[in-house]
């Protein structure tokens, strides 16, 4: 979290924290007695004895607002936190069991829906009685089906990720899965909820005391207040006033404070720790670091990444390390699900919402020759830097593009998201953009939508977008898988023109494809599940590899014109299930009982080599 985002926290977390401070010591305060009657004194403007007046009985009205704001908190936070608890067991026992189980808590819990609040309130205050008491149980009830759905939405996106699946398969038991690897990931949503269902309490609150079904009268309340305002507003308009603008600056106070609550646990921007507290206090530390070793732009330090909470936690990316120099171009290759794109994507910061970063340093030197850790900046700062001086082209370029935009008014809109240009003037880059990225006819095609261009085209609209700010670091992640063979050999030159024109420009190329690595890159890293198993400049690494699986990529190339990969002996381990000590020597040719005995550290072989094998000596 950045210090930005604390001042933005503050604020509102003060203002709400002062008005609760206010209501808890109001006992403690020397504040008149809120419902003692002086009849002779009603409607009398502030005085100095009265700060805010007297109201149509006589009351002071300062000690009737900080009184009343005891009613109107205690009833929303008590609401909420009630609707909270038993919306949210709805939801994940509903998400997770589907079938009868969602049929009774879910969709029974949706029916409160159907009914329009105020009759809801009615007929509970009917059975019940009015009160603060029945206020509580009424709002607890409408309030608890929207906890429920959101619950549900987020445990069912949930239930099927990788992580869960191999709790289940080690078979974990279900509450424990519920409870220590859904909950923890669907919190965020739901900590969001919990203040906007809050300022949504306090206005229903007022709202129902107003009308008599809520707080009982003598005892203040806000909504009694506003509703005893009201009968004298041509005389004393004045007591209208402070009950509004106490319920006023309380739900704008916990709006902000929602927000920025968003922001802060925006799974997207938490770094090094899930836990909001840690990241909270790892943002009161500075995030900028002592500056690497020139001439690092790029120097990832020991990255580890994990998907899922808890114990059942698993290691998708453990201990990678890769540097990239300013006008250098560095190839990850990898089988599918070696991590190389979770890579690509925590050095945007744009991991998934259940990956996370859980140790090492992303070191980038901007360009303002600063050296921050990206893992430690929070979202607003990595914002700012993505599109302007980090960019990414991902491999499908139909997903990249707003289907319901003009391709030239996107590339437009990235300039504008970090250069204060006009419209015509951002347009008139864009065409210029487009143009440069080889779009026959590119005014024209600048107007066209996504679905009017081919696919090659659209990756060049998308290459466009990603170099519209003159990025200093790009991350290509397999940009031309999607495309077929004569375009992905013009895309491909196109990316190393554009990076020869760029001069510094930093390349990450994420592919499987040794030839297309051979052609662009100057280094390549070889990933296996999840761990960097050799690195090193391409020609010599491709020449003579010093690790098993770098030789068995090289070799599993097809002679001709298919220079895609085919399967090596064996499978990639699960990552639930991962063997000890070197994890391929399951599938290796040269493995011995040392290999499994114990995790092979990455070797510095001199020349900027390194491996992961004991054995390297005999790979050659
Ligand atoms: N959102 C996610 N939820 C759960 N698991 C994920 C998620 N994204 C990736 N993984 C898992 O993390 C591991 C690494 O995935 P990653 O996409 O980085 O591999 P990759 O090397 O880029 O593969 P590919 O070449 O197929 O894209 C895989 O086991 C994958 O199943």
């Amino acid at each position: 979290m950045e210090r930005r985002d604390l001042h933005r926290l503050a604020v509102p977390l003060a203002v709400v924290g002062g008005i609760v401070a206010l209501a808890a010591a109001a006992p403690l305060l020397p504040l008149a007695d809120p419902v003692h009657i002086e009849v002779s004194a009603r409607l009398t403007p502030p005085s100095e004895g009265h700060w805010l007046g007297q109201d149509e009985y006589g009351r002071d009205v300062l000690s009737r607002a900080i009184w009343g704001a005891r009613a109107s908190l205690a009833v929303s936070f008590l609401a909420a936190a009630i609707a909270g608890i038993a919306g949210t067991a709805l939801g994940l026992l509903g998400g997770y069991f589907r079938g009868v189980v969602e049929i009774l808590t879910v969709r029974s819990a949706e029916a409160v829906l159907c009914f329009p609040p105020l009759l809801l309130a009615l007929l509970v205050v009917t059975l019940l009685g009015p009160g603060a008491g029945t206020l509580i149980v009424a709002l607890s009830i409408l309030y608890a089906p929207s906890y429920a759905r959101v619950a549900y939405a987020e445990t069912l996106a949930a239930r099927n990720l990788d992580y869960v699946v191999a709790q289940e398969a080690l078979g974990a038991r279900s509450g424990r899965i519920l409870l220590r690897t859904v909950l923890p990931n669907v919190a965020p949503p739901l900590l969001v909820q919990f203040s906007l269902t809050v300022a949504s309490a306090m206005v229903l609150e007022s709202g129902l005391s107003f009308l008599g079904l809520g707080v009982v009268p003598p005892e203040p309340s806000w909504g009694l207040m506003i509703r005893g305002a009201r009968s004298t507003m041509d005389q004393a308009p004045w007591l209208l006033l402070w009950p509004c603008l106490a319920l006023t600056g309380t739900i704008v106070a916990l709006n902000m404070l929602c927000d920025a609550l968003r922001d802060v646990l925006d799974p997207r921007g938490r770094t090094v720790s899930a836990n909001p507290f840690r990241a909270f206090v790892s943002g009161l530390l500075p995030a900028t670091e002592p500056a690497p070793a020139p001439p690092a732009l790029l120097r990832v330090d020991g990255l580890h990444l994990a998907i899922g909470h808890g114990p059942g936690a698993l290691p998708a990316v453990r201990d990678v390390s890769l540097a990239v120099a300013p006008g250098e171009t560095l190839a990850v290759v990898g089988e599918s699900g070696s991590g190389k794109t979770l890579t690509g994507l925590a050095i945007l910061g744009l991991l998934p919402p259940v990956v996370r970063v859980t140790g090492g340093r992303i070191l980038y030197t901007g360009r303002d020759g600063t050296t921050v850790d990206l893992a430690r900046l929070g979202e607003p700062a990595l914002r700012r830097l993505r599109g302007d001086e980090l960019s990414m082209v991902f491999q499908d370029p139909s997903a990249s593009l707003n289907p319901v935009h003009r391709v030239g008014d996107q590339v437009a809109e990235t300039i504008r998201a970090h250069r204060d240009l006009s419209a015509a003037e951002a347009r008139r880059r864009a065409v210029a953009l487009l143009d440069r990225v080889g779009l026959p006819d590119a005014a024209r095609r600048a107007r066209a939508y996504p679905h009017e261009l081919s696919g090659g085209q659209r990756q060049r609209a998308v290459i466009a977008a990603a170099i519209a700010n003159g990025p200093r670091l790009l991350i290509a992640d397999e940009p031309t898988t999607a495309l077929d063979v004569t375009i992905q050999a013009q895309i491909l030159e196109l990316m190393a023109g554009l990076k020869a024109q760029a001069g510094g420009m930093g390349l990450i190329f994420v592919t499987h494809n040794l030839a297309v690595v051979s052609e662009i890159a100057d280094r390549v890293v070889v990933m296996y599940v999840g761990e960097v198993v050799e690195e090193g400049p391409v020609a010599e690494v491709f020449g003579s590899p010093r690790h098993p699986y770098t030789a068995a990529l090289v070799a599993s190339v097809p002679e001709g014109d298919d220079d895609r990969l085919s399967a090596i002996p064996g499978v990639v381990p699960p990552l639930h299930d991962l063997p000890a000590g070197c994890r391929f020597a399951p599938r290796c040719g040269l493995a011995e009982p040392a290999c499994t005995a114990g995790a092979p550290a990455l070797e510095s072989l001199g020349g900027g080599r390194s491996t992961r094998c004991r054995r390297w000596r005999e790979v050659a």
